[in-house]
């Protein structure tokens, strides 16, 4: 199967853990974009009651497009599951997300989460992360020097770029430098020193954060309960 249909694979197949009266995080990306039509499906055909937070301005428009209900995180007092995507999964579960640069309201959205779930096509599953580049999401005001400190550090920073060369700019209007890494042998360390470094707003590992993870494989979705 192509990369596209496993994504719409596990997307469909994860509205089935979203059940009336739930308020359900809505994570972002290509992946979940198939995730959002199906449930806006399941929504008019089961006539359920259910409420959407979004994690970026893309996600809201889509689903209020498809006419979800939405409120923001802080105008619920719990969220019931949140289903996002992902852009590697580790051996041990754990995950790098922000490809999409939504990280920061993903996290939000996620650590507010009383179940995560993550839809991902088999080819993000890793043993090790760090191949893909791990997004760090920072303010503006010396974001240079941060770049800097990174280089130095041996982490191969860059800025992420629009196609027209424009650095890319966050639903909250920072900057996303993208550390390329290869690996990351010690991932906790890594998030730790990151959240540590003043600037930066918040880093694309989510450690320990999901409890499924729904993949898509050739032969079918496959359900890992993880925590
Ligand atoms: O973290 C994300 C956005 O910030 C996405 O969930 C992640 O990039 C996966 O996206 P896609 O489903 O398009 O591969």
């Amino acid at each position: 199967m192509k990369q596209e249909e496993l994504k719409k694979l596990v997307g469909e197949k994860a509205v089935d853990w979203v059940h009336n009266d739930m308020i359900v995080g809505l994570g972002t990306g290509s992946t979940v974009k198939y995730m959002v039509t199906a449930l806006a499906q399941k929504i008019k055909t089961e006539h359920l009651e259910i409420t959407g937070v979004v994690t970026s301005a893309r996600t809201a428009e889509q689903a209020r497009s498809l006419g979800i209900r939405l409120k923001s995180v802080d105008e619920v007092d719990h969220i019931d599951l949140t289903i996002d995507g992902a852009d590697e999964v580790s051996a041990d579960y754990q995950g790098i997300k922000g490809g999409g640069a939504a990280l920061l309201f993903e996290k939000i959205v996620a650590t507010n989460s009383r179940k995560n779930i993550w839809i991902v096509d088999q080819s993000k599953l890793v043993k090790q992360l760090g191949a893909f580049p791990l997004p760090v999401e920072v303010i503006p005001y010396g974001s240079q020097q941060l770049l800097t400190r990174f280089a130095a550090k041996g982490f191969h920073p860059s800025f992420r770029l629009t196609s027209d060369g424009q650095k890319v700019k966050t639903d909250s209007d920072n900057f996303i430098i993208d550390l390329h890494l290869g690996e990351i042998t010690a991932p906790a360390e890594m998030a730790t020193y990151l959240k540590q470094q003043v600037g930066v707003v918040e880093q694309g590992l989510f450690l320990d954060t999901v409890n499924t993870v729904i993949a898509g494989f050739d032969d079918g979705p496959r359900v890992f309960e993880v925590r």
